[in-house]
Formats: C-alpha cells, sequence, structure tokens
C-alpha cells in the first residue's frame, strides 16, 4: 500500500484565514435541535446551588474545581457525554484520553459576555465550546496587543448547535472574549458560507459585494465549554465513600 500521510478529520473544519490564528475549527450543526433542547433542559434543571453567579454571566462546573496543584476530578454526568463519540471520531482530545474530562458551562443573557481572556496552564491546550439557544460572536485577539487595544483582530460567528475548537495558537497565544452586545450588525451570513464564518471588523465596512445591513439579536446562550485538566487527580472511589 503507498504510505499517505493521515489526514486528520478536524481538517475540512479548519478556519484558516490569514487573520486567524491556527488552531481553530469550526463545525457548525454538531448537534441537533433535539440534542441542543435537551442540553438546555439540563442545564437549567440543575439546582438553584449548582450555579455560581459572577456580575455579567453565570456559570456551572463539571468535573472538579481546576487548581494548579493538581485538580481532583469529579465524574461527568451522563448528560454531559452527549458528544463523547463525535469528539472521539474527530479525534479533538486525544493526550489524557479521547475524553474530556472537565466542563464548565456558562449562561449569557443578552447583553452580558466575558473579557478577553486565555483559558491558562489548569488545563491541556484543547477546548471544545458548543453553543445552545443562541448566536454569538467570539472575539479573537492576538498577543502583543499595542495599547490601547483597538478591538479584536478577528471574530467569528458561533451559531446554535455548533462547535469551536480552539488549539494551538489560538488557545496558547491568542485570548479570547465575547463583547457586552445585544446584537450584531456587522455579522452576516450563514455557517455554509465559509467566508462568512469569520469577520474581520476592519475589512468589513467597505467590502463592496457583501450586505451588511443585516442586523442579528442575541439572546440567551448557554455554551458548554469541554476540557482535559493538566494535572488529574483521581481520587480511588473507595475513600469517596
Ligand atoms: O462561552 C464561550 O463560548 C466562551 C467561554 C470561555 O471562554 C471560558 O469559559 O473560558
Ligand atoms: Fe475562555
Amino acid at each position: 500500500m503507498p504510505s499517505s500521510p493521515l489526514k486528520s478529520p478536524l481538517e475540512p473544519y479548519a478556519l484558516t484565514h490569514p487573520t486567524l490564528p491556527k488552531g481553530l475549527y469550526y463545525i457548525p450543526d454538531f448537534i441537533t435541535e433535539d440534542e441542543e433542547a435537551q442540553l438546555a433542559r439540563k442545564v437549567t434543571e440543575a439546582p438553584r446551588s449548582k450555579w455560581v453567579t459572577l456580575s455579567r454571566r453565570r456559570l456551572q462546573t463539571y468535573g472538579g474545581t481546576p487548581h494548579a496543584k493538581g485538580t481532583i476530578l469529579e465524574p461527568l454526568p451522563s448528560w454531559t457525554q452527549v458528544p463523547f463519540d463525535r469528539f472521539r471520531a474527530l479525534g479533538i482530545f486525544t493526550k489524557v484520553s479521547y475524553h474530556p474530562n472537565h466542563l464548565l458551562v456558562n449562561e449569557y443573557l443578552a447583553g452580558q459576555g466575558i473579557m478577553p481572556h486565555e483559558d491558562g496552564p489548569y488545563y491541556l491546550p484543547t477546548v471544545a465550546t458548543i453553543t445552545l439557544g443562541s448566536y454569538t460572536v467570539l472575539d479573537l485577539y492576538p498577543p502583543n496587543p499595542t495599547f490601547p487595544e483597538k478591538g479584536p483582530a478577528a471574530s467569528i460567528l458561533l451559531e446554535r448547535c455548533s462547535l469551536v475548537i480552539l488549539s494551538g495558537e489560538a488557545y496558547t497565544a491568542w485570548r479570547h472574549g465575547i463583547a457586552e452586545r445585544s446584537s450584531d450588525d456587522r455579522v452576516i451570513g450563514t455557517a455554509k458560507d465559509d467566508l462568512d464564518r469569520w469577520v474581520d471588523p476592519s475589512t468589513l465596512p467597505s467590502s463592496p459585494t457583501r450586505d451588511f445591513s443585516q442586523i442579528l439579536s442575541r439572546g440567551t446562550r448557554i455554551s458548554l465549554t469541554y476540557r482535559q485538566v493538566a494535572k488529574p487527580i483521581r481520587i480511588p472511589r473507595a475513600l469517596l465513600r
């Protein structure tokens, strides 16, 4: 048999525009609308004590509380494992196991967001996020910005039911954030059109070929962010009793 280099099943989903960092992947319709509804129901039905409320969003943590010295793993509930076969088929997580062991759920009301940040050293540098309930726009900020920073270098549209993966330099070097906006007058198009999945703000207003008049309204969005913790600590079951 002729030897051919193995192609990653993720390759067709790579976002490769020059304004974007390497290691960014986007998969539209990663889950079905039924799965979206099921997952959202599980999140909203969680006991009130599961929520941690911050000033600009609220969140639930599954898998344990990340810690520099190591994270004591708690098993992920079965409802959170719905996409695991797909993660494995796509080869998204390969280090500790094929499965992630940590899930952060964020809920944003329209107008809420998250400041530009890096996800940091508590996790291995691959993160996969499913979007439920409403689209949003993920803003990407390069390393070594000039001050004051003018804004994101690029932004990508995250549709309902999609999966976005940040790995490589998109994880280790760039920052990401979600602006506290309730609508977007510059994001257009559908995920079916490669060009419209990403938006470079500096190129948008002057584009002669596209209609930028459409205004999208953000609703309540729930994101499921799956990761692998960098230093997992497994406590023998017998000790947990
Ligand atoms: O909600 C999202 O898509 C991003 C969440 C995020 O960046 C984080 O929790 O670190
Ligand atoms: Fe993040």
